[in-house]
């Protein structure tokens, strides 16, 4: 058998797997994921195949989308992993087989004494590694088996690579408008479309660019890292500094001990306020606040982030905020920073920053200026890309709802499509050409030009010689005759590999880590030209094209099963 991935060594580590076709693959994250959740009419058809005795014949389907969302011009292909684990454990359970009797009482026993002896052992999966920049109409999964049991996978697949597919793009999406050196934070999970929509939100924002998640769960599951700051409820259950009983601090290094630190953050409060810098700036603040960013530090000495929008920002929440950092700073403690949840955040964090950088050049504490801002409050790609063009002094940006619900677009509509039977190809017409699928069990290859961007990715037949560096090859629209155009690759890169072989004797490609699909993912879009990637109005990537015989077969099959319309 072949190598065992890392992931898959880990888990059955674990205890946590069952044999698959070909190794040991774990089970899908969410137990959830079963034979079951399909839709009636797959259980339907694989029973109407079974009947005609068609059930075992050898069919290839090909899932891909239509259209990249949120008005871009790339995606991001998410869920593979999952649909790997899918298949690797599929097995009805006899519960799952009795429940199925009851759903369809006229189907012959034959038929379930069938569905209980199937897996997908002699299922084979094709597909463009996860993470990668991925265009409409290319298969991102090819899979080819009995096409009683490659129906039953259609729902599932979709799935598994719909939404997983969307949020990855909908988070580098983010990553790009924010910027490399940016901290970005996913918070939605208490606006996520339910435990598994934010499961998912947390686990596929990492892989698009990501760099944390509040999710306690998502952290466990995944290894991602976990952030946090405290909420506004902290802040407003504090009535005073008396509350605050035990007031000692031991220093950093833990060579001296401050008996009362409240006190020291007072005393720092009211130089802050006598500094000629800043004088006239604010006058009292709100000493509940204190006390809460006092008694946060005390228990957070190392990681102090407060949030500071709670009363008034620039009367109140900075400047409190800046005692309690000059007071642990005193003791050796260098404070994290902020948050601000409301208000103009451009004008908010620049005044914040004028604000740190006064105090660092007043009490010479030296770094004070750079201390963090993170920023929150129904952020988006417009929001952050407003605060761009305004200019901020924001860090971090902590994001939930819009990334999590993808509120732009609400769904990737990938499709799962027929395009070979019994090695005879097939093709399904639509009056909307776009929406013609393209037959034939198909290899796909990026062609990348002389600059090292990709040009086009290109589909050939299986049997066709693949194309060669520095070799001139046709490329077709696969509809439009006039469309077409020679390309000398520099570079070829082959897009499909077997991430399940069945019972073929093709190597099984391991499934990399969600650390190494995030890197792929950020890779991938250093390399694509950054015309295809901008927010407004980006160009689009080359229609995908087909090979000079591709085009071909294509039209004979489409003249050959369009009926011949007759006028009277
Ligand atoms: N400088 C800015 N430019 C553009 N959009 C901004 C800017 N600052 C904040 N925003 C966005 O504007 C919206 C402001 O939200 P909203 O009108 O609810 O006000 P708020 O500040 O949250 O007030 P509240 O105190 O009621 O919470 C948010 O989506 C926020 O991300
Ligand atoms: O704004 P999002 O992008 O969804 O990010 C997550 C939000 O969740 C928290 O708010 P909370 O649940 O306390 O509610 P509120 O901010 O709406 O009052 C946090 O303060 C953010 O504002
Ligand atoms: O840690 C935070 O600041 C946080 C987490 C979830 C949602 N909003 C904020
Ligand atoms: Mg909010």
């Amino acid at each position: 058998p072949p190598p065992l991935g890392k992931m898959a060594a880990a888990a059955l580590a674990n205890g946590d797997v069952r044999a698959g076709g070909g190794g040991a693959v774990p089970r899908p994250t969410n137990p959830m994921v079963t034979p079951l959740l399909t839709d009636l009419y797959q259980f339907s058809m694989a029973y109407a195949y079974w009947k005609a005795g068609k059930h075992l014949d050898r069919a290839v389907f090909d899932l891909y989308f239509r259209k990249s969302p949120f008005a871009g011009e790339f995606t991001v292909f998410g869920g593979l992993e999952e649909c790997i684990r899918f298949i690797a454990n599929f097995k009805f359970k006899e519960e799952e087989i009795n429940f199925l009797r009851t759903a369809l009482p006229t189907c012959e026993d034959g038929f379930f004494e069938y569905l209980s002896s199937i897996d997908c052992s002699d299922v084979e999966v094709y597909a463009i590694p996860e993470g990668s920049a991925v265009f409409p109409k290319v298969p991102l999964m090819i899979i080819e088996g009995p096409v009683a049991v490659v129906q039953l996978l259609e729902t599932p697949f979709l799935s598994l690579v719909n939404y997983a597919s969307l949020v990855t793009t909908n988070a580098a999406r983010h990553r790009l408008v924010a910027g490399k050196p940016k901290n970005l934070l996913e918070f939605g999970l208490r606006r996520a479309q339910g435990p598994d929509g934010g499961i998912s939100a947390s686990r596929y924002s990492y892989m698009g660019g990501f760099d944390a998640t509040s999710n306690v769960a998502a952290g466990r599951l995944f290894g991602i890292p976990i952030r946090g700051t405290h909420s506004h409820a902290f802040v407003s259950s504090f009535l005073g500094l008396d509350e605050i009983i035990d007031k000692a601090l031991s220093s950093s290094d833990g060579s001296n001990k401050c008996e009362d630190f409240v006190s020291l953050v007072e005393n720092w409060l009211v130089k802050i306020q006598g500094a000629s810098s800043l004088r006239g700036s604010f006058g009292e603040t709100n000493q509940s606040e204190l006390a809460a960013f006092t008694s946060y530090a005390l228990a957070f000495p190392n990681s102090f982030l407060a949030l500071v929008d709670t009363y008034d920002v620039m009367r109140s929440g900075v400047p409190n905020f800046c005692a309690v950092a000059l007071a642990l700073n005193d003791m050796g403690y260098k404070a994290v920073g902020i948050r601000l949840d409301s208000g103009d955040l451009a004008y908010l964090s620049i005044e914040t920053r004028k604000f740190f950088c006064a105090i660092e050049k007043e009490f010479g504490v030296v770094g004070f200026g750079k201390t963090n801002i993170t920023a929150s409050n129904d952020l988006n790609e417009e929001t952050i890309d407003a605060l761009n063009k305004q200019g901020h002094e924001v860090d971090s940006f902590g994001i939930g709802t819009y990334l999590v619900t993808c509120y732009a677009q609400a769904a990737l509509g990938c499709v799962f499509k027929l395009v070979e039977i019994n090695k005879q190809p097939r093709i399904k017409l639509s009056e909307d050409v776009t929406k013609v699928s393209i037959p034939c069990k198909k290899r796909c290859y990026r062609l990348y030009g002389k600059e090292g961007y990709p040009l086009v990715d290109i589909m050939t037949g299986q049997d066709e010689p693949s194309p060669k560096v520095g070799e001139r090859i046709l490329c077709r629209h696969p509809f439009i005759e006039s469309k077409r155009a020679h390309v000398v690759p520099q570079h070829v890169e082959e897009l499909l590999k077997c991430y399940w072989p069945g019972n073929s004797s093709v190597q099984r490609e391991e499934l990399p880590s969600l650390n190494e699909n995030r890197s792929r993912c950020m890779r991938q879009l250093e390399r694509m030209r950054p015309d295809h990637l901008r927010k407004l109005n980006p160009t689009p990537y080359k229609q995908v094209s087909v090979s000079a015989q591709l085009y071909d077969f294509i039209h004979f099959l489409w003249l050959n099963e369009a009926p011949v319309g007759e006028l009277r």
